[in-house]
């Protein structure tokens, strides 16, 4: 048998795609004669043939950069089983999930998430879940606290009958045969975990429509006044795992970072940076998984895969984030409206992962928080005090956010003895205030300005000279929601095609990044596809409206055949 410290954490797996390079150039040069055609009898048509030129040409420029990206799509094979045997040492995670608005976002999914997230196969001390609540929401409190109490039955459940899907609501909507077993043990305690998941669930239900608890004494009281864009930070240490055991519950934090109405929140990215902050007082983990509150986790070794690359020596230092592609339950058949986003991950996502790597999608990743903080690759193996002091120059005033930010540059973990020691420093770095005049969403930190702030932190990952992995693990490593269609799924994607152009046009272009970083040109070709995605409907409805202003005008863009 092959060595175990020999063999590799991942491959990457090149795919075999001759006949589809084959098609694509093809259709590429198709396009390339049309266009040279209409250029040649330009002077004998009138507007619409050169509007039609245009739009064909656009459609030539795209097509080429589609090309581009998925020239050499690649797999990424992890091998998570010889994780334990290379790295005896697992690194600690700490779990964020964003949660903003408890009617859009009921709370019972968030729980679903978070129980989800506690029970996946990793050694429970390792990990901490922090929740952020921009709905600054007493019944997601609620929710939590009481899904905590739940979890202390569910994880060991999950764990004891190595059940396949840990979100609850998922796992009891299916044959309990199909997952864990048929022994009368298990068939017991199934009912058992039935019965205690429907009692949280009404428990939430009843919140929801009491809007419990009305009273807001006791452990309720921070929230009393509380307005949701104007109220002070509230954070709640849930469960804290005072034992450092590996089968005792994660810790649990509850975070709704402080919200005052002159002051810019800066939506999730604003949410997210609180949280780096808090968990880098709190556990400081060197590795931070973000995902959105509807992506439950689908996989329960999806920490192992994602660990595979970002351990491996062969990129320890190369490798900022391993990115699983979203993939939604209970979606549109054939995905009408595309906002399954197949196209992106299935086509585009593994021509990617080919080049420098996946754009970052905002969920179901895992980030390495040196790189978060602002480290470049080649710093890595000497990150020393001066380096380490200049990229902690505009950390802001908190000085033990500075002393623990220093420990995670130079690949320490230091995390204190217990949780409530750092909740003092927690509502320091949680203030609205605290990041005037810091490097936060600038340098460091999730970006702001663009409100697609995931491809906009990728790609200033990826402009330092980061790679990224994209991992597609059987079965899903998370699932989500996406938006049935409708005025949801338009708002959703007028956002993103907003937020994509804020990038193009400012001065974190791709083009700039290739130009002045480390960007590397075909994945600013691929930035740019993406970026470009919301002009793109000037020239297809130009192009659509082209017939019919043809036969209104009785002229004609198509060459006429002549037999
Ligand atoms: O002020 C805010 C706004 C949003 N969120 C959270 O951010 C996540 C994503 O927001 P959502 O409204 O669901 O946006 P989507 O368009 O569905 O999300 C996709 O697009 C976003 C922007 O590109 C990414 O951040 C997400 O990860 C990606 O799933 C959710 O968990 C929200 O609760 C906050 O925490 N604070
Ligand atoms: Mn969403």
């Amino acid at each position: 048998m092959a060595n175990p410290i020999a063999l590799p954490l991942y491959e990457k797996i090149p795919r075999k795609n001759t006949l589809q390079r084959l098609f694509d150039i093809l259709i590429f040069f198709l396009l390339l004669s049309l266009l040279i055609y209409r250029f040649l009898f330009l002077k004998n048509h009138g507007l619409t043939w050169l509007l039609a030129f245009l739009c064909e040409s656009w459609f030539t420029f795209t097509w080429a950069l589609v090309i581009s990206t998925k020239w050499n799509p690649v797999d990424y094979k992890t091998h998570p089983d010889r994780l334990l045997q290379r790295v005896p040492e697992l690194p600690s995670v700490d779990m964020f999930v964003t949660t903003a608005d408890p009617v859009l976002e009921p709370p019972i999914i968030t729980v679903n998430t978070v129980l989800s997230l506690l029970a996946i196969d990793y050694p429970a001390h390792k990990l901490a879940c922090y929740v952020s609540d921009d709905g600054c929401s007493p019944i997601t409190y609620y929710s939590l606290v009481e899904a905590s109490k739940f979890a202390k039955l569910w994880v060991p459940f999950c764990k004891k009958y190595n059940i396949h899907v840990r979100a609850p609501f998922r796992y009891f909507s299916s044959n309990p045969q199909t997952f864990g077993g048929s022994s009368s043990d298990f068939q017991q305690e199934w009912k058992r975990m039935k019965d205690e998941y429907e009692r949280l669930s009404h428990k939430i239900e009843d919140a929801v429509q009491k809007s419990v608890p009305s009273d807001f004494t006791g452990d309720f009281a921070e929230f009393s006044n509380t307005e949701r864009k104007n109220h002070p930070a509230i954070i709640k240490v849930i469960w804290e795992n005072k034992t450092s055991l590996l089968d005792e519950l994660s810790h649990l934090v509850y975070i709704s970072r402080e919200k005052r109405p002159n002051h810019p929140h800066h939506y999730k990215a604003g949410a997210m940076n609180v949280l780096a902050r808090v968990s880098g007082l709190m556990t400081n983990a060197p590795y931070m998984l973000n995902v959105d509150c509807d992506m439950f986790v689908n996989n329960p070794k999806t920490a192992l895969h994602a660990m595979c690359p970002l351990l491996d020596s062969k990129s320890e230092n190369k490798i900022a984030f391993s990115q699983f592609p979203q993939v939604f339950y209970g979606g549109l058949k054939d995905d009408p409206y595309g906002n399954q986003l197949v196209v992106l991950f299935k086509y585009m996502g593994h021509g990617l992962a080919g080049l420098q790597g996946p754009f970052y999608g905002g969920t179901g990743c895992f980030h390495s928080r040196k790189v978060i903080y602002g480290l470049s690759p080649d710093d890595v193996d000497s990150v020393n005090e001066k380096m380490a002091n200049n990229i902690l120059s505009n950390f802001g005033s908190s000085k033990e956010l500075i002393k623990s930010g220093a420990n995670a540059l130079k690949g320490k973990t230091d995390p204190p003895s217990n949780l409530s020691n750092s909740i003092q420093a927690s509502y320091q770095v949680s203030g609205s205030g605290y990041e005037y005049g810091t490097n936060w969403g600038t340098k460091v930190g999730w970006k702001y300005g663009s409100t697609v702030e995931d491809v906009h932190t990728g790609l200033m990952i990826h402009k330092r000279g980061w790679r990224s992995a994209l991992l597609s693990p059987n079965p899903p490593a998370f699932l989500g929601c996406a938006p049935s269609g409708g005025p949801s799924a338009a708002t959703q994607q007028k956002r993103w095609a907003t937020g994509l152009l804020e990038i193009l046009f400012s001065k974190s272009c791709p083009i700039f990044a290739t130009l002045f970083g480390e960007l590397q040109f075909r994945q600013c070709l691929a930035y740019l596809w993406i970026l470009m995605w919301g002009l793109r409907f000037i020239p297809e409805l130009c192009y659509a409206a082209l017939p019919a202003y043809c036969l209104i005008t009785n002229s004609h863009f198509l060459p006429k055949l002549i037999f």
